[in-house]
């Protein structure tokens, strides 16, 4: 893994000591931060550290994951545990979840999800997004990667891109289709082309009616749909 330096800003390596935290593991580095598994006496966390020359010329935009997480308490959230903040280091603590990732286990592992299961995951993430939409929070990223699953629970991470719902900028339709698209990842691992020819997802895939109907509409391309609640009420009936 190549860890491009900002100046100044230091890479922790395993064994290493952040405040109380020992790192375990680099997971990754993304635009803003290097994210580390790290552990205390008791347990695992994830420790997000952010780069410094992004805070200083875009701290309105890296804030949000921290500010948004503080404010929430959720089973399938990661909870906020603590800031670290000191001269040459800025960071937060966050709640380990436990499994991995849709992405990994679909394009990794081909792990095939029957209906009940989609139907079972669908509901999870209807009811965290029941949860952010009534605290006026969109996520605006809940994709294959940003989502882990531990063969029962789902958990919703990553809230780099989480905002407070306001009706000009930042609406929950986009929480919405990004569902739709995590949907059909779902059901296309069950998918066997018959032919060569292409298609479009609701002619080539196997789903009722009133779920092409249900994914259309989270997609836009039908009428769309205004608020969770009605998502809600329809992927049950969806689903029965
Ligand atoms: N709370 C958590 N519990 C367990 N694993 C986590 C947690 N948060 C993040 N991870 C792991 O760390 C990886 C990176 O996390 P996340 O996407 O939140 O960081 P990021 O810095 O925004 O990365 P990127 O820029 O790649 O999106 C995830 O794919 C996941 O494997």
């Amino acid at each position: 893994m190549v860890i491009k330096l900002f100046y100044k800003d230091k890479v922790y390596s395993p064994n290493q000591k952040i405040g109380e935290y020992t790192v375990l593991k680099i997971i990754g580095e993304g635009r803003y931060g290097i994210c580390y598994l790290v552990g205390d006496v008791k347990r695992q966390y994830i420790l997000k550290q952010l780069k410094r020359g992004m805070l200083k010329k875009s701290w309105a935009k890296v804030g949000y994951e921290e500010k948004i997480l503080m404010g929430v308490k959720h089973d399938c959230i990661p909870g906020f545990i603590k800031k670290i903040e000191h001269e040459k280091f800025y960071g937060y603590v966050l709640e380990y979840k436990e499994g991995i990732t849709f992405e990994e286990l679909i394009f990794a592992e081909g792990r095939v999800f029957g209906r009940e299961e989609i139907y079972r995951i669908g509901m999870q993430i209807i009811n965290i997004l029941k949860y952010l939409h009534e605290r006026n929070i969109v996520h605006r990223d809940i994709r294959v990667p940003n989502t882990l699953y531990d063969g029962d629970k789902v958990s919703l991470i990553d809230f780099g891109l989480a905002r407070w719902i306001n009706q000009k900028r930042y609406t929950v339709d986009v929480d919405f289709s990004y569902l739709g698209d995590f949907l059909l990842h779902l059901y296309y691992t069950s998918f066997e082309p018959k032919d060569n020819k292409k298609k479009a997802w609701y002619e080539e895939l196997d789903l009722r009616h009133d779920e092409v109907l249900f994914l259309k509409r989270l997609m836009g391309i039908e009428k769309r749909y205004k608020s969770i609640h009605d998502v809600e009420r329809d992927f049950i009936k969806a689903t029965l």
